[in-house]
């Protein structure tokens, strides 16, 4: 029985950029990735990704600016715990990203993502998401540094997807 722990993660472009964040501590540190983490108890799933946006990288946006644009599951070889995440995108934001105790945020150009530096999955599944296309993806890990299985699809609708899964 896995026991399901949701987070976010969010993904601010601009033009033909993307805003990445290079992690200084904990889960993912030395890797880019989106700005992102845990939901609080009796939290908006869509308020916790506006919050650790501004905590990590400085950015304000208004929840209604974010669009759910992805899921992701994780699994870990001998841990029961599921990471949940929900992934965000938007071009609409506020402030200058700066950099705090946990992210040191920097512009990527679509055809530099720093994929070596990064987490496995990310190969995978960002070219969706530059598409602008809808995902779903799970990746069984062993380690940190090897993908022992995983499926990836493209989505219609985020909508049908979450009433699929209840
Ligand atoms: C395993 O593959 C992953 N790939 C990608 N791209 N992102 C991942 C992967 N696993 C987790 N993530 C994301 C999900 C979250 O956005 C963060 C992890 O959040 P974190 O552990 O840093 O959560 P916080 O609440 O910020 O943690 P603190 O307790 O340290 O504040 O990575």
């Amino acid at each position: 029985m896995l026991l399901k722990k949701i987070y976010t993660l969010v993904f601010i472009r601009k033009e033909s950029q993307i805003l990445l964040g290079m992690k200084k501590r904990g889960f993912g540190m030395n890797k880019w990735n989106g700005f992102g983490g845990k939901v609080e108890p009796n939290e908006q799933i869509i308020d916790a990704a506006a919050r650790e946006l501004k905590e990590e990288c400085c950015l304000d946006v208004k929840t209604s600016n974010l669009k759910n644009i992805g899921h992701l599951e994780f699994t870990f070889e001998g841990d029961s715990t599921m990471m949940d995440v929900r992934v965000f995108a938007t071009d609409i934001f506020e402030g200058t990203p700066s950099e705090t105790e946990e992210m040191a945020p920097k512009w990527f150009k679509h055809d530099q993502i720093p994929y070596d530096d990064m987490w496995l999955d990310d190969r995978l599944w960002f070219p969706y998401m530059l598409k602008g296309k809808l995902f779903y993806g799970r990746f069984h890990y062993q380690g940190f540094d090897k993908i022992l299985n995983y499926h990836i699809e493209e989505l219609e609708s985020m909508e049908s997807f979450y009433a699929k899964k209840k």
